[in-house]
């Protein structure tokens, strides 16, 4: 097999700053993430690791720099050509929202009838093929109210691949699992990467389940990257933010207050009548 290092990135970020209006959450943000390669983003609470997600999916343009994926430059495309970046893309939100009154067939099966013109015999095919891949092909008649929520995770991560994409982002999927769930899901995605021949990125606070499955690591914080390489990279590091995040130390860098903005300021001033 070709190393996927020389192939060309799937998603890339050179010299980004992402934020919202006049705030700038993350600077100096340069990534790459290739084929074949689970990368998990990682930070503290509100340090900005949705954030590069929706810079990724387009649906925040950089304040600064480029965000390239499949070769081109998000925020550049519109209408058609970010529907089509899109579809390449399963982006898998925190909240797997389902369909409630779809089954589990019918929730995998929705992008297939929504963005796609293949015959019932291959969405059968299909679907049942991507619930083999997480374990559920035999889930496929049940209500969304008669699976458990481990389960909803998987129908979700099966509804996200059907189309097959060539990047797969995901926000926090270890969020609220049992430890054999987690275990299971955390395989699952880096299975699903080596069979699909995808990308994954993660967006995760956990550091034992994204290490054990990570080719590379991003750690964001105090506004900036603060480190990347491989878990084993990280594992090393005299930072003493990296530290603090990896041993899950209440002391340290990382900030417990939330930092003010100046639209906080603003906020203040208009509430306190503070000049
Ligand atoms: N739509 C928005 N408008 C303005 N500010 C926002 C918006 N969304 C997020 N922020 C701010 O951006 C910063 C980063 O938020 P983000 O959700 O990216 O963090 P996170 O690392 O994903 O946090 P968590 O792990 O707690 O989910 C926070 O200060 C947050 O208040």
């Amino acid at each position: 097999m070709a190393d996927p290092l020389d192939s060309d990135p799937i998603l890339e970020f050179s010299n980004v700053a992402l934020g919202y209006g006049d705030y700038t959450v993350l600077r100096d943000i340069d990534l790459n993430v290739r084929r074949g390669q689970v990368v998990a983003m990682m930070g503290g609470s509100g340090s900005g690791k949705t954030t590069l997600l929706r810079g990724a999916t387009g649906q925040i343009r950089p304040q600064r720099g480029t965000i390239r994926a499949f070769g081109k430059n998000v925020a550049e495309a519109s209408g058609e050509g970010l529907r089509e970046l899109r579809q390449r893309m399963g982006v898998l939100f925190q909240q797997g929202a389902l369909f409630t009154d779809l089954n589990v067939f019918e929730n995998v099966a929705f992008p297939l009838r929504e963005h796609t013109r293949v015959s019932e015999s291959q969405i059968m095919e299909r679907v049942l093929g991507k619930l083999d891949a997480v374990g559920l092909r035999a889930a496929a008649h049940l209500n969304i109210s008669e699976i458990s929520g481990g389960m909803a995770r998987r129908v979700a991560l099966a509804r996200a691949i059907v189309l097959e994409p060539e990047l797969l982002l995901y926000d926090e999927p270890f969020a609220g699992l049992d430890p054999i769930s987690l275990g299971i899901t955390a395989q699952l995605i880096r299975k699903l990467t080596d069979t699909l021949g995808c990308a994954s990125v993660l967006i995760t606070h956990d550091v034992v389940e994204s290490f054990a499955i990570a080719d590379r690591v991003y750690m964001v914080g105090q506004g900036r990257l603060i480190a990347s390489g491989t878990p084993k990279d990280l594992s090393e590091s005299q930072d003493a933010y990296v530290r603090q995040f990896l041993r899950g130390e209440p002391d340290g860098p990382i900030a417990f207050h939330y930092p003010a903005t100046p639209a906080f300021d603003k906020w203040l001033d208009q509430h306190t009548g503070r000049s």
